[in-house]
Parts: structure tokens; sequence; C-alpha cells
């Protein structure tokens, strides 16, 4: 086997009385990609976090980087001297500075003697990044003007600037997590070249088809301890690989098709536009799970926010919930959640959480702002923790760890646990199970399935087509702002296909009274 360019040993994290890691041990090659699997909160982050900087580690472990030691915590300087960088999450761009700006943030070439940003060598080593992984992009554009291929590989190359060609340590931490499909050939292509020059690749990921079909050998991370360490991903299936990450195996039975609700029409919404959406139409009945899906760009994303009327200005449309008609263009927060409109966002920190509150608080914030009028009770904030807990399986089930404390796929499943708490007429979720494990995100669809049971209608915006069809009864594509049904079975190659085909007049969903 090749050198090893990452030697973890030893290594343990404890939080204040809770060891959260414990005697970590694995390697990765030269020029392998390795990826670093486990539950929520199974230390996968702590791990991350640890090797790039961010946190110390409990005395006793080590890290080697190319055979030298790295100094614990580590040092920004040290890294860079090793080579070791990261791809962050959704791949952390700032979209309103340009390519050059973001790909040598954090470590600006200066000049010598007057210690001022020198431009143009920064100008140099970005256009040296992107052509070592063999992209060319204006490096004066704003990154948020790029389309998400571009962005990308501007994110890689950010990760590869301070490598050494052929060597080095790239780090992707959960990095695709938000990337559209279409854009997740371009990032797999650019981690496969990015290898086969001999960087070794640490992957963190929840899409097991993205680690089978990636990574040549896997860590399994387990309640803070490594269960499997470099085991070849060759003969692994996605049953064998969900059976190491739980520890079980999960039960089909609990996936299958519920049959699809029928009746009267509970939602309409009708001819909706804003954003890049121009037209797009849904019907739901009592209790009906419909998704609504598209290419990077095509107008779905920006359904939520005209939703919660944080978009009205530029709206169009209307939503008709029962007997009242919401005219979306102009629809205000307040409109939108007194007539039972419930908006879970994609983007938890910025829309959905508080931080630095507790499970319980940030789960009593959301019924205040649902306008009871009447406060409730300690008490019944306690029972509502304790059953959003117990329904989606939070770690750690104390209602009183702050939400900063939780590890992201468990700060996901309090923010769907809680929406799931009201009695919503119309739920719209967008992309309710990303940074989740396997195990959660069953348990999530469970949660989705057993309320919309009880009547109410659900909006699914989401990006993934297996977690569509797993789903929904029913999936609606947009193109180019406009949406047609999916008519026809509903697999992921019909999606697929689907989403790259514009609107036919035929395929329109009748807009009609
Ligand atoms: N600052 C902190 N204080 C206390 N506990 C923490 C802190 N940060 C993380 N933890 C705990 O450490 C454990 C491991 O969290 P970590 O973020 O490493 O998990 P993870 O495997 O990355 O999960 P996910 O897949 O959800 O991102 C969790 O139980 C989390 O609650």
């Amino acid at each position: 086997m090749s050198t090893p360019r990452l030697t973890v040993s030893g290594l343990a994290k404890t939080y204040g009385n809770s060891p959260v890691l414990q005697d970590a041990a694995f390697e990765v090659v030269a020029g392998e990609i390795h990826a670093l699997v486990g539950q929520n909160g199974s230390g996968k982050s702590t791990l991350v976090k640890i090797l790039t900087g961010y946190h110390g580690a409990d005395p006793g472990g080590a890290v080697h980087v190319d055979g030298h030691r790295l100094t614990l915590p580590a040092r920004p300087a040290d890294l860079r001297r090793l080579g070791v960088s990261v791809v962050h999450q959704d791949l952390g761009l700032n979209a309103g500075d340009s390519v050059v700006d973001n790909i040598c943030v954090g470590s600006w070439p200066r000049h010598p003697l007057t210690r001022l940003i020198d431009r143009r060598r920064a100008a140099r080593q970005a256009r040296d990044a992107l052509e070592r992984i063999g992209e060319d992009v204006a490096l004066d554009a704003l990154v948020g003007d790029l389309p998400i291929a571009d962005q990308v590989s501007v994110a890689i190359a950010r990760g590869v600037r301070n490598l050494p060609a052929g060597g080095g340590l790239a780090v992707f931490d959960e990095s695709t997590r938000a990337l559209p499909p279409d854009s997740l050939g371009h990032f797999h292509a650019l981690t496969r070249a990015l290898a086969a020059q001999g960087t070794g690749v640490l992957l963190v990921s929840h899409n097991l088809d993205e680690v089978l079909d990636l990574a040549d050998r896997v860590t399994v991370l387990r309640g803070g301890r490594v269960v499997e360490a470099g085991l070849p991903t060759g003969g692994l299936d996605a049953a064998g690989l969900t059976r190491l990450i739980l520890g079980h195996t999960l039960d089909a039975a609990a996936a299958t098709a519920r049959p699809a609700p029928e009746g009267a029409d509970e939602v309409f919404l009708r001819q909706a536009g804003g954003g890049t959406l121009t037209d797009l139409s849904v019907r739901l009945a009592a209790g009906e799970i419909v998704g609504v899906t598209g290419l990077t760009g095509a107008g779905h994303e920006d359904l939520p926010a005209l939703l919660t009327g944080a978009r009205s200005a530029r709206a169009g449309g209307e939503l008709r919930i029962g007997d009242t008609t919401l005219d979306l263009a102009g629809l205000t927060p307040r409109r939108a959640l007194a007539a039972g409109v419930h908006v879970v966002p994609a983007d938890r920190g910025r829309h959905g959480l508080a931080l630095e509150l507790s499970i319980e608080d940030n789960i009593a914030l959301a019924r205040l702002r649902r306008g009871r009028l009447r406060p409730l009770t300690r008490r019944a904030h306690r029972t509502d923790a304790a059953t959003v807990i117990e329904e989606l399986g939070v770690r750690p089930p104390l209602p009183d760890a702050l939400i900063r404390t939780l590890s992201g796929g468990n700060q996901q499943k309090v923010l769907i646990g809680r929406a799931l708490l009201g009695s919503p007429r119309l739920l719209v979720l967008h992309e309710p199970t990303q940074a989740v494990d396997v195990g959660a995100r069953r348990d999530i669809h469970t949660a989705i399935r057993r309320h919309a049971s009880s009547g109410t209608p659900v909006l699914v915006i989401a990006s993934d087509p297996a977690e569509l069809v797993e789903l929904c009864d029913r999936i609606v594509l947009v193109h180019d702002g406009r949406g047609r049904e999916l008519t026809g079975g509903r697999t992921v190659e019909a999606v697929l296909d689907g989403i790259y085909q514009p609107a036919t007049p035929q395929g329109a969903i009748h807009h009609g009274n």
C-alpha cells in the first residue's frame, strides 16, 4: 500500500463530561478517496474540526500528515506547510465576493515589505489553482452569479490552492450536501482527478450512493468510536453500509408507499411566480404529499420564500387553502402564518433555529411565532420538546441542550420535529432531510407521512430524486420557471429525465378553477 497521507491514532475529544470521540484511528493513503461516515452525532465533524484546527483534542492522541506529527490544536500555518485543506459544508463560498477573493480568503499573498495584499499574485495563484483541476472560471466574476458547476470548481480550487502538487490531504466536509444532482457529476469528476494526482481525499458524506460510487475505502464511526477503519467499498452495497452505520438494518417494510389520498383539493397554488419561477400550479388533497423539483435555477427553490410571504413584492399568483384565498403579491409572513402555512426553510441556521437557545426554547418560540394568543405553560413546552426528541430521535435527548451544541443532523431533526408539532393547513418543507443520516432520514419520512395521514397537505421542495420518489404521492417538475406534473411511473430515472425536459402544453397543469 502507498504512503499514508494522514494517520490518525488514539484521537479523543471530550466536551464537558461527554466523550464524543474515543480512541479514533485510521489512515488515508496517497491517491485514495476515503469516506468517513456515521450517524448524526457520531463525531465526524468533531474529527474534521480537530484535523482543521478548529478544536484541540484530548491529550494522548496523534495526527500525522505525510509522516510529520501535527501539533494540536493545529495551527493554520502548519496545516498550510503540511498541505491539509478543507472544502467546507455546502462549498462554503461567499456569494458576494469574486472568484479570486473566494479562493484566496484566509491566506492572501502579501507584499514582503508592506504586508499589503498582493492582488496580482492572488489572481495568479487563483488561476493556477483552477488550472490544476483543469478548470477555467472568470476570476473577477462574483461567485453568486456563477452557475453551480463553476461554484463547485471555485470551492475545490480553494481547497487545492495550498496543497503541494500531487500531494497533501483534502478534506471534503459534507461539501455536496446541498448540491443539486446536475452538478454532482462535476464535483465527483474533479474529486477523482485530484486523487488521481496523488492527493489523499477524506470525504465526509451522508449520501451512501456518493460514498459507494466515489470512495475507495470507508471508515465508520458509531457513538464516537471507529467500528470499521479503511474498509474497501468494493464489496459493499447500500444495505451493508447502512448496517455498518446504524448497527442494524432498516426495516424495508416501513418505507413502502401508502395509498395516495383522494378527495377534494384542500390547497390550490395557482400560477405562482416570483424570482425565477414564472408559472407553477399545484393542487393538493388533504393528506397528500407533493414533491416539487427541478435543475438548479429552474425556479422551484424560490417557492419557499414566496409561500412565507418573504418575496411578495415580486410575486404573482394565488394560494387557496380551503375557503381562504391569498394573493401571493400581497402576502406577508404574518398573513401566511395566520392562514396556516408553515414553511421549514433549507437554511436552518439563518432562517430556522436560534443557535444560542435550547431545544425547548426553540420549539416554544415557534409556537409563539405562529400567533398563539395564550402562551403555553412551561409544562406544555416540556411536553412539546419531549415529543420532538422522541419522534425524531434527537441526540442528545436533553430539552435544555443548546442548539449550537447539537450536531448538524440533530439540529435538522429539531427543525422538522417542531414544524410537525403544530396543525398547519399547508406544510412546506424545503430539503427536509439534508445533513441527516440514513436512519434519521427514515424517521423524518415516517413522521412526515404520519402527519400527512392526519390530513395535512405537504409540499416538499427537494433536489434529490430518490427522496421525492420515496416520500411523495405526486411530483411536479419545474423547468425554466414553469411547472408540470410528472406523469407515468414515479422512478428516479423518470424524475431525472423529466427535469431536463421543457414543459409541454399537454404536461402543464390545468389552471382553471
Ligand atoms: N460545543 C459542544 N458542546 C457540547 N457538545 C458538543 C459540542 N459540539 C458537538 N457536541 C456533541 O458532540 C457530538 C458529536 O457531534 P459531531 O458534530 O461531531 O457529529 P457528526 O457526526 O458530525 O454529526 P452530523 O452528521 O449530524 O453532522 C454530538 O453529540 C454533539 O452534540
